[in-house]
């Protein structure tokens, strides 16, 4: 092994040596052929061996000559050769030593004129010959060559760079060029050189050996530069060119493979790993950059294909991933659509059960940097309240409500949930909207906006009206008539002071509401500086007529109550205190109410505020209710959030039962406008009746009683009715029995009106009196108008709208109707003493129609009937459906025909009166009201299908048309039937 590579590193030093000593040769070719181009023959073979070429030049003549013909006058005296036949061969004479040491020397100094790499004089001495010392004098010669190349290329102007040296370049002992090797190897091109006869082949040869010279130049110089800066460059590669691997093609190869590698890499991050077989990309250490492409070119297809791959792979990938992104995404609407419906579901439910929907709405808070309660608001309503002073378990309370609205919910939004309720107010249910919370909470931001704010900030009762104008415009087309009409007023409206205002649209109602806030009084207090200091209602009451005829009638309550205030934080005092006071009694009174309610209590105490009376159809009614529980966030008052929460809780656990409409088929109405008109007829009759009374009343104090009665029956018909609604009436019917001292029995008359009334049989007599005089005036409103003659149209719809923030506004309402009631004195002092605590002495029965007690007694009085038919369009719960609706207006024309046909009795009877020679005229009048009365009999009797007859006097009083003896039997407790003008005679004297 060790003989092997002895002899291998023989061979290569050997190789090397033979490399060196033919770059050197073809040197000195070059030098050789350019001084006999310049100075002519030199007398020496163009491929002269050294020895041969260092003996021309010894003399210095040459060199002499050579240097004054680039540079003329560079060496002002050359020592020419005696004898010019001597020849200048190495075999002449040698010259004394003198001679061509001045010349060489001369020829030195021109060259470092020059600055051209120089050689020692020493150097051509024949004694110092050895291998390789005529370099030097090669290299002197061929930087001249350049020289002149370069003086005769620019003229000698500018600056001459010498090319450097391979023995500079250390060439001889680090580098070899492969380049180069073959052209001195070849040997047709060795013969061409040699030859040096032909100068166009010589130049050629030239060329090539130029180009060859400066590949090679190039491949070195690019070796060594990225050796000397190491750039780029592994440290193996580095220590094996160390280690004596210097051969710079292989060299440059490997580095050139690592960088390419490297350069891959950064591209193709991974496809090494990706790679298959174990491939990798070691090949591109072993690629050279001749041979080695295929390799590189095979890498490349493979590469590609595999990116192709990689590439539909990805895109498989990504398809799968976005079916599967469909997927979900269907799924997620769906699974919204689920949760969306369940709510609606949710919703109906509630609505069927008649509870009470709360929305709860969070203020967003004034400081941000103080501690927030609300620690959480979910979709599904729910709201997480906990005391950031107390992180544990216990300061975490849950509520629970239908929706709730975070700081950050926009009025619209808000709106957007309420508009199907507000919405259903066209479709005639009645609705109440109600804000409740503590002061500062934002109730009135809620209803009303904040004052003086943008469009975008109005409150839902601006939204309201204007969706309700918009519905309205809507339906046009389908509707023959439906108006909305805003009115406050004094006409026995709600509020004292207030005015009627009829309203076309949204702006309309805006300036109402203006001066509404105008009225309102507001003040500053240490929670909020606009606190309103009273409650403010705003009530619409909605009349149509759709295409067939059907009536609807419908009111929307917008309630913006006080706050609940604590006055040691309010810090109020004077009358800013009396007023906290009231709003928080009045709050408190509506605690009990809804208390009561959620625990279905018999006794519901709404009579204990006007608040609550207000409220009172709206929270035990057949309404739609809706609260908005508002809360502050703030830490300061967390007492005041949680039991705003509490409440609202509560609130949301009432079952009103459910919301019914406010319509009217046509035919209610037809029988309605029937009633009216036999309503005409009587009241014709009995005047004409009245006429005939002053020769009536001259005869016995008998006839002159049953004149009075016959003025007045329906009178003590409709107070009986009205009072004795109840099985205990005791307070009322002290006043009764006060009166008339042969009224009947007390208790027999009371359960006779318990068995006719249901819904009235109700062990608090005071209950159910303030229930039926509070509802009334809020929902007859139309009605009563009507009938007092205030409207004359029959679609009018009123709007009282106004602010109570004590007793004092419900009790003057009710004192301005007094006037107006046909009975109010009897009345107001019956309701003075059944409710002296709440004086409430203004409820006024009289004006309150009674539609399911009058319409189950019908046939005991007209009178009774003619209030039923107001009452029954007002308050709907009591009549489900039209239908029953219609069959009670039909028991109502038959009793409103009774009267009439008891009335024509009555005539009879007078005519028969009349016919006595006593009262002559009264024949003539007889013979005028007769004559047509009957006719008119057999109408009604068509009519109302009942036939004139002996009873039908008592019938029409209530009673049965069978036989006396009958009623004696079903009802042995009864007084004898007595004529009923009779009846009440007793009962009012
Ligand atoms: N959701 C909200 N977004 C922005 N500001 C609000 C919001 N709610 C309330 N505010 C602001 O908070 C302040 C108090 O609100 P607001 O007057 O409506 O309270 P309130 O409950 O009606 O008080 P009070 O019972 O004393 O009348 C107002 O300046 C109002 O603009």
């Amino acid at each position: 092994m060790e003989d092997q590579s002895r002899r291998a590193r023989h061979e290569h030093d050997l190789n090397l040596a033979s490399r060196k000593a033919e770059e050197a040769a073809l040197r000195r070719f070059q030098a050789t052929h350019w001084l006999e181009c310049l100075v002519g023959p030199l007398g020496i073979s163009s491929q002269p061996s050294e020895k041969e070429f260092l003996s021309c030049l010894r003399s210095g003549l040459i060199l002499c000559n050579a240097i004054n013909k680039i540079q003329p006058g560079i060496v002002p005296k050359v020592v020419e050769i005696h004898s010019p036949t001597q020849s200048l061969t190495w075999e002449s004479q040698p010259l004394p030593a003198y001679q061509y040491f001045e010349n060489v020397r001369n020829f030195l100094v021109a060259v470092e004129v020059l600055k051209l790499p120089a050689f020692e004089a020493s150097d051509l001495e024949r004694d110092n010959l050895e291998a390789g010392s005529s370099a030097k004098v090669v290299d002197c010669i061929l930087s001249l060559k350049a020289y002149h190349e370069w003086k005769q290329m620019s003229g000698g102007t500018g600056i001459f760079k010498p090319p450097k040296s391979p023995l500079v370049l250390n060439s001889a002992s680090r580098i070899h060029s492969r380049a180069s090797a073959p052209i001195l190897l070849d040997p047709c091109r060795r013969l061409d050189m040699s030859s040096g006869c032909d100068k166009q082949q010589s130049s050629e040869s030239d060329t090539q050996q130029l180009e060859g010279f400066l590949s090679d130049l190039i491949v070195k110089a690019i070796v060594e530069f990225m050796v000397d800066t190491k750039e780029n460059i592994d440290d193996n590669i580095l220590t094996s060119f160390r280690n004596g691997n210097r051969d710079p093609i292989k060299l440059f190869n490997t580095i050139f493979s690592s960088c390419l590698e490297e350069e891959f890499q950064n591209k193709f991050p991974g496809l090494k790993s990706v790679l298959k077989d174990g491939h990798s990309l070691s090949p591109f250490e072993n690629l050279s950059i001749t041979g080695n492409s295929k390799n590189l070119k095979a890498l490349w297809t493979r590469t590609k294909k595999d990116f192709e791959v990689l590439q539909s792979q990805l895109q498989s990938d990504l398809k799968q991933l976005e079916s599967q992104v469909q997927e979900l995404s269907v799924a997620a609407l769906g699974y919204h659509k689920v949760v969306k419906e369940n709510r609606n579901l949710y919703n109906m439910v509630q609505d069927l059960k008649g509870n009470i929907r709360v929305y709860c709405r969070i203020r967003p808070a004034f400081n941000s940097e103080a501690k927030n309660v609300i620690d959480f608001t979910g979709e599904d309503g729910s709201v997480v309240v906990s005391d950031p002073l107390k992180p544990h378990k216990d300061g975490r309370k849950v509520f629970q409500f239908n929706r709730v609205f975070g700081p950050i919910a926009t009025q619209d939004e808000v709106f957007k949930d309420t508009q199907p309720l507000i919405r259903s107010v066209m479709d005639g249910y009645n609705v109440c909207i109600f804000a409740y919370g503590q002061t500062g909470s934002g109730k009135t931001h809620t209803m009303c906006g904040p004052s003086g704010g943008s469009r975008k900030e109005l409150g839902i009762n601006y939204l309201a009206l204007n969706d309700l104008f918009l519905l309205s415009n809507r339906r046009k087309d389908i509707t023959n008539k439906l108006e909305i009409r805003s009115c406050t007023g004094d006409d026995g409206l709600s509020v004292p002071q207030a005015t009627m205002h009829p309203v076309k649209s949204t702006a309309d109602v805006l300036h109402l509401m203006k001066l509404g806030e105008v009225n309102r009084a507001v003040s500053s207090t240490a929670i909020n500086d606009q606190s309103s200091r009273s409650h403010s209602i705003l009530t619409v009451h909605i009349h149509g007529k759709d295409v067939s005829g059907s009536a609807l009638r419908s009111c929307l309550h917008l309630v913006d109550l006080a706050g609940s205030e604590r006055v040691d934080k309010s810090e109020v005092t004077g009358d800013a205190l009396k007023e906290a006071q009231y709003i928080n009694k009045s709050l408190s009174c509506l605690g009990d109410v809804i208390t009561a309610l959620a625990q279905k209590s018999s006794y519901i105490p709404y009579r204990n505020s006007k608040l609550t009376l207000l409220l009172q159809t709206s929270l035990g009614g057949n309404a739609k209710t809706l609260m908005f529980a508002h809360v502050s966030p703030e830490r300061e008052y967390l007492g005041e959030t949680i039991s705003t929460l509490k409440f609202a809780q509560r609130v949301s656990t009432i079952e009103l039962g459910a919301a019914c409409t406010n319509k009217e088929s046509r035919e209610v109405m037809q029988l309605k406008e029937q009633i009216d008109s036999l309503k005409k007829v009587l009241a014709n009759r009995e005047a004409r009746i009245q006429l005939n009374k002053p020769m009536e009343t001259a005869r016995t104090p008998f006839d002159k009683n049953k004149a009075m009665t016959e003025r007045t029956p329906p009178r003590p018909r409709r107070l009986s009715i009205e009072n004795c609604s109840t099985v205990n009436m005791e307070k009322s019917i002290t006043f009764e029995t006060k009166k008339g001292s042969k009224t009947p029995s007390v208790k027999t008359r009371s359960r006779r009106l318990s068995l006719e009334g249901p819904r009235y049989a109700n062990k608090d007599a005071e209950q159910i009196k303030i229930l039926e005089s509070t509802r009334k005036p809020l929902q007859s409103e139309t009605a009563w108008l009507q009938e007092s003659g205030q409207l004359q149209d029959a679609e009018a719809v009123t709007k009282p709208y106004g602010h109570i923030c004590n007793g004092e506004s419900m009790v003057n309402l009710c004192c301005q109707r007094a006037p107006r009631s046909p009975t109010s004195s009897a009345y107001q002092s019956l309701v003075v003493k059944t409710d002296s605590r709440t004086k409430i002495p203004s409820l006024q029965l009289p004006r309150t129609p009674e539609p399911p007690v009058l319409a189950r007694n019908e046939g005991k009085t007209g009178m009774q009937g003619e209030h039923t038919t107001s009452s029954e369009s007002q308050t709907p719960g009591f009549t489900n459906s039209t239908n029953g609706k219609g069959s009670q207006i039909r028991k109502s024309l038959r009793t409103i025909g009774k009267l009439i046909n008891g009335s024509e009795k009555r005539n009879q009877q007078k005519l028969t009166e009349a016919l006595s020679p006593v009262n002559g005229t009264s024949n003539i009048n007889f013979v005028k009201l007769s004559a047509p009365s009957n006719p008119r009999a057999l109408r009604r009797q068509s009519l109302t299908g009942i036939q004139p007859s002996d009873s039908s006097r008592r019938s029409s009083l209530g009673g049965n048309p069978t036989p006396s003896c009958g009623n004696e039997n079903r009802n042995a407790k009864t007084p004898p039937p007595v004529h009923p003008s009779a009846k009440s005679m007793k009962r009012w004297q």
